[in-house]
């Protein structure tokens, strides 16, 4: 029987991740309390403003800067609690990074056949062998026909392609993007953000794009959004703590009462392991 150790997509989960950056001129909460899921091959967009922690979560994830609170688990193990050697094999071979402004990401003299395998330059034994070849990924990306030119007269969507490529390159579980359309016009951000959400379909990779575009957060299927360092996972929702006050009342939270307006009338349906409210519609009422 042949195995395979190419990566499949890895679960990730922030629990209550916060991250203050301490200078000499004081202290800025970049991150607070971010609880968020991502499924083992979802592709996902983090949505926000400028300043508003999207790159500061995104190097959490990375395992590039260690959260001041909370935790992280990707695949099921705990990043925030690996030794910094198990962090270094965690990002070289099942973490993909793409950062902001492609050409952070390339080597400019080299064709994009070279790049592709200069980034696989890390992986070996019997690991390599099990890689997407340069020619599939650069396939994959649009770009068979540049697989022998130097990257250096490359477009801007060209360039990022590549660098989407070279993301790829060890065959990661989690793919991770820094606002990959932020040089790009509308075509070619749509194409490129198309072809993200495809390779992760293709080889089953969980992929995190950080944007500030709520445009291309729409094409990548789940939003999670980021405003002043807290996100909103509309996920999260379906699942929600509140308490019983010593009165047996209960505060619904903001979306709840938006379907169950205060005056309407509901169904308490018991369960054996809770209770179910269930809107009366106007013809119910009198049932
Ligand atoms: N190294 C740092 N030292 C101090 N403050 C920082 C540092 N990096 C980021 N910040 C601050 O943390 C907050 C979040 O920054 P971050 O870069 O994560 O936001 P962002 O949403 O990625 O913004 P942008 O889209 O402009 O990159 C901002 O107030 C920023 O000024």
């Amino acid at each position: 029987m042949t195995t395979t150790t190419l990566e499949t997509g890895l679960s990730l989960h922030c629990e209550r991740v916060g991250h203050v950056y301490s200078t000499p001129t004081g202290d800025t909460v970049a991150l607070q309390d971010v609880t968020l899921t991502v499924r083992a091959g979802e592709t996902i967009a983090v949505l926000g403003p400028s300043g508003s922690g999207k790159s500061t979560l995104l190097a959490v994830i990375a395992g590039l800067l260690a959260p001041t609170s909370g935790q992280v688990w990707v695949g099921g193990d705990e990043m925030t609690a690996m030794s910094e050697r198990e962090l270094l094999m965690l990002r070289a071979h099942r973490l993909g990074v793409v950062v902001q402004d492609p050409s952070r990401n390339l080597l400019p003299y080299g064709t994009a056949e070279d790049n592709v395998r200069f980034a696989q330059r890390g992986v070996r034994g019997f690991r390599r062998a099990s890689l997407p070849t340069p020619a599939v990924l650069l396939h994959a990306l649009g770009l068979t026909h540049l697989a022998g030119r130097a990257v250096g007269g490359f477009s801007g969507g060209e360039q990022q392609r590549l660098a989407v490529a070279m993301g790829m390159a060890t065959s990661p579980g989690l793919l991770l993007v820094d606002e990959p359309t932020s040089q790009l016009d509308k075509a070619n951000r749509d194409a490129v953000v198309e072809l993200i959400a495809a390779v992760g379909r293709q080889f089953g990779t969980t992929v995190v794009v950080v944007t500030h575009d709520p445009e291309v957060a729409e094409r990548l299927g789940r939003t999670i959004t980021i405003t002043q360092g807290r996100a909103d996972d509309e996920t999260q929702h379906w699942q929600q703590h509140v308490d019983v006050d010593l009165d047996g009342r209960v505060q619904l939270p903001d979306d709840v009462l938006r379907m169950l307006p205060p005056g309407s009338r509901v169904r308490v349906v018991r369960r054996p392991d809770g209770v179910e409210l269930v809107r009366e519609d106007e013809t119910e009422g009198g049932r």
